[in-house]
């Protein structure tokens, strides 16, 4: 029995209204009340500060799902991580797939982020993965590495204390299509080795979630696995039943 807590977080992505925000966190907080897993929401930009009074004292921490690596300036659109900080963030996404690919943040972006994040007092959510093309070709845990190593040479390991890793496989993100537990479970144990070369002890703390198309239904079985501490849910964080389900297989 592993002495890391299970955390579960929902990545709601560009996804709901005021309004929709208000019900699902409503339906969260009343589902979640006994459960002894962490649990972590990362609204869109505009329903942090909501979201903020919502969990205020329900144990459900807040997060973003990415912030500037600029402290602040003339960075128009962006959002600073003090300003997370001050709107009742604790936790940001840092590096997701979708930064990566669809806005060209490069490993160093994602490592000038995962050190504004903390420097800020946020704790980043390092997401990790590789793409089909890169698992087919045998690549999977050579991208995996890359993508930690570069958080690492510029942060050091004593960092990742202050951080979780998500581990989701690009071909399983929004597809239906999970990593096998097997699968997951080679992975995390690899991201785990790469952390316990530089410090056995800050391996062995460390969380990392997976991440791609979790669902209650094959939850627990990935849940289960020595190396897998919880999940990074997108889809199924929307549905409150479906993500509190989750939760509970986690707890
Ligand atoms: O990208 C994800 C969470 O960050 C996973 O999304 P899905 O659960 O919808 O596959």
């Amino acid at each position: 029995m592993s002495a890391r807590r299970k955390l579960v977080a929902g990545n709601w992505k560009m996804h709901g209204s005021r309004s929709s925000t208000d019900d699902l966190l409503a339906l969260l907080v009343a589902g979640l009340d006994g459960l002894s897993c962490d649990v972590l929401v990362c609204p869109p930009y505009p329903y942090l500060a909501q979201a903020h009074t919502v969990l205020q004292g329900t144990g459900v921490v807040l997060g973003a799902q990415n912030l500037s690596e600029h402290v602040e300036g003339a960075f128009t659109g962006e959002v600073a991580p003090s300003m997370l900080r001050d709107v009742g963030c604790t936790h940001v996404l840092v590096g997701h797939s979708e930064r990566r690919s669809l806005y060209g943040e490069s490993d160093a972006i994602v490592a000038a982020k995962f050190v504004a994040a903390q420097a800020a007092g946020l704790v980043p959510v390092l997401c990790v993965g590789e793409t089909l093309a890169e698992r087919e070709a045998g690549l999977t845990q050579g991208v995996v590495d890359r993508q930690l190593d570069a958080v690492l040479q510029v942060a050091g390991v004593s960092a990742m204390r202050q951080a979780v890793v998500a581990y989701e496989p690009v071909w399983a993100i929004g597809t239906g299509r999970t990593a096998s537990p097997a699968q997951a479970q080679a992975v995390h144990a690899g991201i785990r080795a790469v952390l316990a070369a530089r410090d056995p002890e800050v391996a062995a703390g460390v969380r990392i979630l997976y991440g791609g198309s979790v669902k209650p239904q094959g939850a627990e079985e990935l849940f289960r696995q020595p190396d897998i501490d919880g999940g990074l849910v997108g889809g199924a964080a929307l549905v409150a039943g479906d993500f509190l389900a989750i939760c509970r297989v986690a707890n």
